[in-house]
């Protein structure tokens, strides 16, 4: 059997790594490609996302090509992974196989760093394939393959970036499991907009499980609400022509609620249609949707904001249309004030 290694963190996996798998099976015709996602490895210091989230999204990605499977030895074994290690177990486990050892470029090109990276060459075939359209030169006997290149790395993914690189059913597991979701949202907007995004998600959390809602919807109106904030004017302006141009008449200022709410279906594909409407209504106050109403006075609630929210937030947790009445009349007269 001639059997492909394909190790990584695949955190998460997208259809980069799913194509260099492809191809290592059709051109070196192997049997089968492995999928072996590290635990901890002596050269990324990040730390990764749960195993078990990891090799889900593996195990989804891969389900229906025949071809694939999962081999989860390094995630088994405690402490920092060296290659060579899996190597030399693969070969005891397995002594009859034939492997070959799959990486990208930007692992060829840090592969001297790489504990016994002699030994590892003779002990499997070391393959690679070109990223990101470089294919670095090399000492080591190392067999250089091509392949049409599919630009994303799992870092741009965990930015909220490239999602439609994600396989099937993989978008839909990062948001039921909340895996890099507040990472897309701080890559976006300045700092301090961020921990008031995540203290605003916290409280629509909490609004919605005292109220008997669904918490996971209001969390993510609640994180995304500011998502358009960091946009100046010029980059609304045309998403406001093609999705309300009739709301141009408003203060710019108010324009991010427009925005961001088609921001989170086509860029992030949330799709829901009250999460979208309650980021939609969230700076006007001007849907009686649960969700819009939530949204509209974790925003103004914040306790980070430099006012005592206590009483409103009493009120939103007993009752969120109480909360709500509460909070536009709080609204006008602070407007009224200005
Ligand atoms: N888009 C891609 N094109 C070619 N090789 C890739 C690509 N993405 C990942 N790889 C290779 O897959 C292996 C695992 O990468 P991993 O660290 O899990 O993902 P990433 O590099 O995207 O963060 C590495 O050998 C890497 O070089």
């Amino acid at each position: 059997m001639k059997i492909g290694i394909f190790g990584g963190s695949f955190d998460p996996i997208h259809s980069g790594h799913i194509e260099v798998a492809r191809q290592a099976y059709a051109l070196l015709n192997l049997d089968e490609v492995w999928f072996l996602p590290s635990s901890k490895t002596p050269l990324k210091d990040r730390n990764l996302t749960d195993n078990e989230d990891r090799k889900h999204m593996i195990s989804l990605s891969i389900q229906n090509i025949p071809y694939f499977s999962l081999c989860t030895i390094e995630m088994e074994r405690e402490g920092i992974s060296y290659t060579i290690d899996t190597v030399l177990e693969l070969k005891r486990l397995y002594p009859d196989y034939d492997f070959y050892w799959i990486i990208g470029n930007d692992q060829l090109k840090q592969f001297h760093l790489w504990k016994e990276a002699n030994r590892i060459c003779e002990e499997v075939k070391v393959v690679c394939f070109n990223r990101d359209y470089q294919m670095s030169s090399t000492k080591y006997p190392i067999q250089c393959l091509h392949m049409k290149d599919v630009c994303v790395s799992s870092s741009e993914i965990r930015k909220g970036n490239k999602l439609n690189y994600l396989c099937d059913g993989v978008l839909d597991y990062i948001y039921e499991k909340r895996l890099y979701v507040e990472e897309f949202v701080k890559s976006r907007v300045k700092p301090k907009r961020f921990e008031h995004s995540l203290s605003v998600a916290k409280l629509c959390s909490q609004f919605a499980i005292n109220n008997g809602l669904d918490e996971k919807k209001a969390y993510y109106a609640g994180l995304f609400h500011d998502i358009a904030k960091s946009m100046t004017v010029k980059e609304m302006e045309p998403w406001m022509d093609i999705l309300c141009p009739e709301n141009k008449s408003y203060a710019p200022a108010v324009w991010h609620g427009f925005v961001g709410s088609e921001i989170v279906d086509r860029i992030f594909e949330i799709h829901d249609p009250q999460i979208k409407n309650a980021i939609y209504h969230h700076v006007l106050g001007t849907s009686e949707d649960p969700y819009a109403m939530i949204v509209f006075c974790a925003d103004k609630l914040d306790p980070l904001r430099d006012y005592d929210t206590s009483y409103g937030i009493g009120l939103c947790n007993e009752n969120i249309y109480k909360g709500f009445l509460y909070e536009c009349e709080e609204n006008r007269k602070y407007l009224e004030g200005k």
